[in-house]
């Protein structure tokens, strides 16, 4: 069911012609008691996926702005076992599918194997580990694909042709195209060739593709998102979520990407 959720999304979308918006916050930034709140707020703001970060002391691939929600979480006290806890306790109010950015070693401390159970049991859809390279994904993914969760691939800008079409041979869910070199984070503009690479990679695969990393206005959003399947934000979302500013968010989100609250009109 957890793939299917995801599948679905993507299916509607594209069924109406609308690119998937992906909402990344940080769990436990704020506690783990608003946890919900936060979630149903994206949901409500017209977020299609949420894409949930779990903090790490290490956090290689994270820019300022998130690195800070990591340790503002970790100061909460928040673990791994205690956000699969809570999700397993809020997934039936969440609509729209979850997905969880974590860092190999939290899951290594869980065991991959309790990981993947209790993923399922948290209603989870997909998990995205920065850190790992497909070559090693194996020990995470065997388990996880038991309850049919997918583990989500990356494209950055530096992959070569015949490594793209490794990351697409058994990719599921989405696949992740990152639009900048370096760590995650607003940036004034992009590369001129991104959105060539954008719809050359999207015509390579029918899985659908989304970019992420420095987008940080709907303007950004629009204009990513009409290369591709959809996009992915992370820190202006975090900073927006810090804040309160719900509205803010709302303002992000473009209105083709609505799709949960349209399903539910
Ligand atoms: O923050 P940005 O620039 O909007 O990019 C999304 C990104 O934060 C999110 O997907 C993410 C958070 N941590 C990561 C680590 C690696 C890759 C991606 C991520």
């Amino acid at each position: 069911m957890s793939r299917m959720k995801m599948e679905q999304t993507f299916e509607s979308l594209g069924n109406e012609g609308k690119k998937a918006f992906i909402a990344y916050i940080m769990a436990g930034d704020g506690g783990l008691e608003n946890l919900k709140h936060q979630m149903l707020s994206l949901e409500a703001a017209g977020a299609s996926v949420i894409e949930l970060g779990i903090p790490f002391s290490d956090p290689v691939a994270d820019g300022p702005v998130i690195q800070a929600a990591g340790q503002r979480a970790l100061a909460e006290g928040v673990t791994l076992r205690g956000i699969l806890e809570e999700l397993a306790r809020i997934k039936d109010d969440i609509s729209i599918p979850v997905v969880l950015m974590t860092y190999a070693n939290p899951v290594l401390r869980l065991g991959a194997d309790t990981f993947a159970e209790m993923s399922d049991e948290a209603g989870v859809s997909g998990v995205i580990m920065p850190d790992v390279p497909l070559e090693e994904s194996g020990e995470f993914e065997v388990p996880l694909r038991r309850y049919d969760i997918t583990m989500i691939r990356f494209i950055t800008l530096s992959s070569s042709e015949e490594r793209i079409k490794e990351v697409m041979e058994g990719a599921e869910g989405f696949i992740y195209a990152v639009t900048v070199r370096g760590t995650t984070g607003a940036r004034a503009g992009f590369d001129a060739s991104l959105y060539d690479h954008l719809e050359s990679i999207s015509k390579m695969t029918d899985v659908p593709v989304c970019a992420g990393f420095g987008i940080g206005s709907r303007e950004q959003a629009e204009a990513v998102g009409s290369h591709c399947d959809g996009v992915i934000v992370g820190s202006r979302i975090v900073e927006l979520m810090h804040e309160n500013n719900i509205e803010e968010i709302e303002a992000l989100i473009p209105e083709n990407a609505d799709i949960a609250i349209n399903a539910s009109n």
